[in-house]
């Protein structure tokens, strides 16, 4: 298994390139099912979790075909197994995104209960019921979702804000009969994204980026042309390691758009913050301020920046509060970040960390996906050798992240 090690304690300095999101293309690959025509994408990240959507639809009929190192092309002409094996899916809790797609098309599907980072339960119930209201039959027998029937409009009020959930039901409603009204619905710039690609293909969707999206069904989506959204967590991630290395980095390829929480958490950090049209510069001090915070759905403060402020907080001067409300397991990082000098405090969703004026290098474990940014931010910040276990968490979902570490000036290599 790879490990990454870190020579830490240098001021990451320089310019790099944010890829396409991780969140905004596994959606949008499932949003090809729902066409005979293929869909064109641009700004498609390389990343293992993109692999294993394009495997899993591979093994449904699509045939993918790449085009230039970040274009794809999607031919779902034929769908001849509507079906998502646990094999396929036991890595990544997005493959359940296969399944409003397949109904909505194909009139059946059957897909395995999905993994993906251990941060808590993470049931997929409201994209069932919503499915259910929509008029399909599904049943959960061995592990799999056993889905049929014709769908049809719907009014859904989800128990509470899902942001798959939003993007399964609203995929399934674009062929339905009639109009579904989603409430309640994930207004993340990931759903946004989607329904653009969805009108691309003719979906009738308007609200996407609210609280309620209304989606009148069609007979059929056509071919059409997408370029994924730049990563906002992937950009928010490079924002922390600049900030925690007291750096100065300017971040090319992305936008601040979606970024107003975290950028005002680090200015309140003490950084100075250069937003251009394209790109997001950070210059960070010698020594952070700490910062509290809490979690809540899209346009609050996301739950997938949460350990990397967790790192930064670490280092910073003075206390921090930061309370998780989305997930009820996603502190695995603090005992991590404690094995490099970390001074955390667990009571219950609330983290206490007291920033220390230096971490040191230490053999950590990456427990999950955000959990691994947080500890390479804490490894670039230490002093000494941080060599960090479990990467392939990582890989799911940073493009070259030693790349381009390396690009910014840090001391990273990975170790087989
Ligand atoms: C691939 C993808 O886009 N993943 C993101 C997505 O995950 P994901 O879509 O899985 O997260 P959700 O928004 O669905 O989860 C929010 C909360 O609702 C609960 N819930 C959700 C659905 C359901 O049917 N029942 C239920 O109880 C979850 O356990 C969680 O407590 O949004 C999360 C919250 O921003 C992010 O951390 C993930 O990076
Ligand atoms: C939790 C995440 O991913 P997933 O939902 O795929 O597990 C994430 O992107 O931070």
């Amino acid at each position: 298994m790879d490990k990454l090690l870190i020579q830490g304690g240098t001021p990451l300095a320089g310019e790099v390139a944010i890829s396409g999101a991780k969140n905004a293309a596994l959606p949008i690959l499932c949003a090809s099912l729902l066409s005979a025509e293929p869909l064109q994408l641009a700004n498609v990240p390389h990343l293992n979790d993109i692999a294993t959507m394009l495997r899993l639809l591979a093994q449904m009929g699509v045939e993918v075909t790449l085009d230039g190192s970040e274009g794809l092309a999607l031919d779902s002409r034929v769908l001849s197994n509507p079906q998502a094996p646990y094999d396929m899916v036991k890595t990544m809790r997005a493959s359940i995104l296969v399944l409003g797609p397949l109904l909505a098309r194909c009139g059946e599907a059957k897909v395995s209960l999905p993994g993906g980072c251990a941060i808590g339960a993470r049931p997929v119930d409201q994209h069932i019921k919503g499915l259910q209201a929509m008029g399909a039959e599904i049943r959960v027998e061995n592990g799999y979702v056993i889905a049929r029937g014709k769908l049809r409009g719907a009014r859904i009020v989800t128990d509470m804000v899902t942001v798959t959930g939003t993007e399964n039901l609203m995929m399934a409603a674009t062929l339905a009969d009639g109009e579904t009204v989603i409430e309640n619905a994930a207004r993340e710039p990931e759903v946004v994204d989607l329904a653009n690609c969805l009108s691309a293909m003719g979906a009738q969707i308007s609200g996407a980026g609210s609280g309620v999206i209304r989606i009148r069904g069609v007979e059929k989506l056509h071919g059409a042309t997408h370029s994924i959204m730049p990563d906002r967590i992937e950009t928010g991630t490079y924002l922390c390691a600049a900030a925690a290395t007291g750096g100065n980095v300017r971040l090319t390829r992305t936008s601040s758009a979606f970024l107003d929480v975290v950028i005002d958490k680090l200015l309140d950090a003490g950084c100075e913050i250069d937003i251009e049209r394209d790109a997001i510069g950070i210059k960070a001090p010698a020594r952070l301020k700490a910062v509290s915070l809490r979690t809540a759905p899209y346009p609050a403060f996301p739950t997938d920046m949460q350990a990397q402020f967790m790192a930064i907080n670490a280092v910073a001067d003075g206390a921090a509060v930061i309370r998780e409300t989305i997930f009820e397991n996603r502190f695995m990082h603090a005992v991590e970040l404690i094995r490099l000098g970390a001074d955390i405090r667990i009571d219950a969703n609330n983290a206490i960390v007291t920033g220390v004026p230096r971490l040191n290098g230490a053999t950590v474990m990456a427990t999950d996906l955000r959990a691994s940014a947080s500890l390479v931010i804490a490894g670039l910040a230490a002093q000494g050798e941080t060599l960090i276990e479990r990467i392939y968490h990582l890989d799911r979902g940073y493009e070259r992240i030693e790349e381009k570490l390396s690009r910014l000036g840090a001391s990273v290599r990975r170790v087989h």
